[in-house]
């Protein structure tokens, strides 16, 4: 079995309230209160062993509730999903408790994975060595830098071996020395046959990491492919987007917010 991550017409529905009190009445009566919002619709693709691929997109466009999906951390609204595999999600801002020291966090997310006292014993000097976080591992999380909790974020997941690894700007934090470490460590999972979304907004680290990305447009997969194919095409959206004058840019993101909050025929064609 060579498919690990098989996504078919998956999409995130919210509802957006513009007053807290819609809100609190939708619980209450739900109906009519509140607007959808289509954080993600009818995405469908394919991933296998080995795939490096980066995830592209606008700000908002979906790619950190695409990563939370894939990772089990959020349920979809409608579509389905098959992950063959264990699954690690790298994010700045996830996974780790802020209260807890960065030896503590090891240990706890270890042991939520299922790992006994001895394997812990085992992987903790690994992660601590890779993390590169010294002597600070005995301090709360809370007092370490963004990129020493991203390093954390890091070590923890690629040393519990997972079969899929997701990236979500993780290493945007990190600096150049780091980013190279973690590359190698991409490569060789990459040759052991494992799974990695790579997101990010640097367009080089893409080109970089990756083989294959997924251009994903107000919730919509836009094109997914080859790097060399789908990277060239983001490019000419931005500078297009870039070259449109503000009332353009207004009207644009209107017509995507409008497109977003109606309901949509599902498409069955395979990207
Ligand atoms: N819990 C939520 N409730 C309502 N809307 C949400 C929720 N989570 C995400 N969204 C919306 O879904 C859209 C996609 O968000 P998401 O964080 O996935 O985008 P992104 O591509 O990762 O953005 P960025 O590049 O800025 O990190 C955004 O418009 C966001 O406001």
């Amino acid at each position: 079995m060579n498919k690990t991550v098989i996504l078919r017409n998956v999409a995130k529905k919210y509802k957006m309230y513009s007053r807290t009190s819609d809100k609190l009445l939708d619980i209450v009566m739900p109906k009519g209160y509140g607007e959808d919002f289509y954080a993600l619709r009818n995405i469908s693709f394919e991933a296998e062993k080995g795939d490096v691929i980066g995830i592209i997109g606008v700000n908002g466009s979906g790619k950190s509730t695409l990563s939370n999906i894939i990772s089990g951390i959020i349920p979809p609204t409608s579509g389905s999903i098959e992950i063959n595999g264990d699954v690690a999600l790298i994010a700045i801002n996830s996974g780790l408790d802020n209260q807890l020291t960065g030896r503590e966090n090891i240990e706890l997310k270890c042991l939520m994975l299922g790992f006994n006292k001895r394997q812990i014993k085992k992987l903790e000097p690994e992660i601590i060595e890779f993390s590169e976080i010294g002597k600070f591992i005995d301090q709360p999380v809370k007092n370490y830098s963004s990129g020493m909790k991203s390093r954390l974020g890091f070590a923890i997941s690629v040393n519990i071996n997972p079969d899929i690894l997701i990236i979500d700007e993780a290493l945007s934090v990190g600096d150049k020395i780091f980013a190279d470490k973690c590359e190698a460590k991409m490569n060789e999972f990459k040759e052991k046959g494992k799974t990695i979304f790579f997101i990010s907004h640097s367009l080089r680290q893409i080109k970089n990491f990756c083989e294959k990305a997924l251009w994903i447009e107000y919730g919509e997969v836009k094109s997914f492919g080859e790097v060399s194919e789908v990277v060239p095409k983001y490019e000419k959206f931005l500078k297009d987007y870039k070259a449109m004058s503000e009332i353009e840019r207004k009207e644009y993101r209107e017509k995507v917010m409008e497109k977003r909050s109606s309901e949509y025929k599902i498409s069955n064609a395979k990207t």
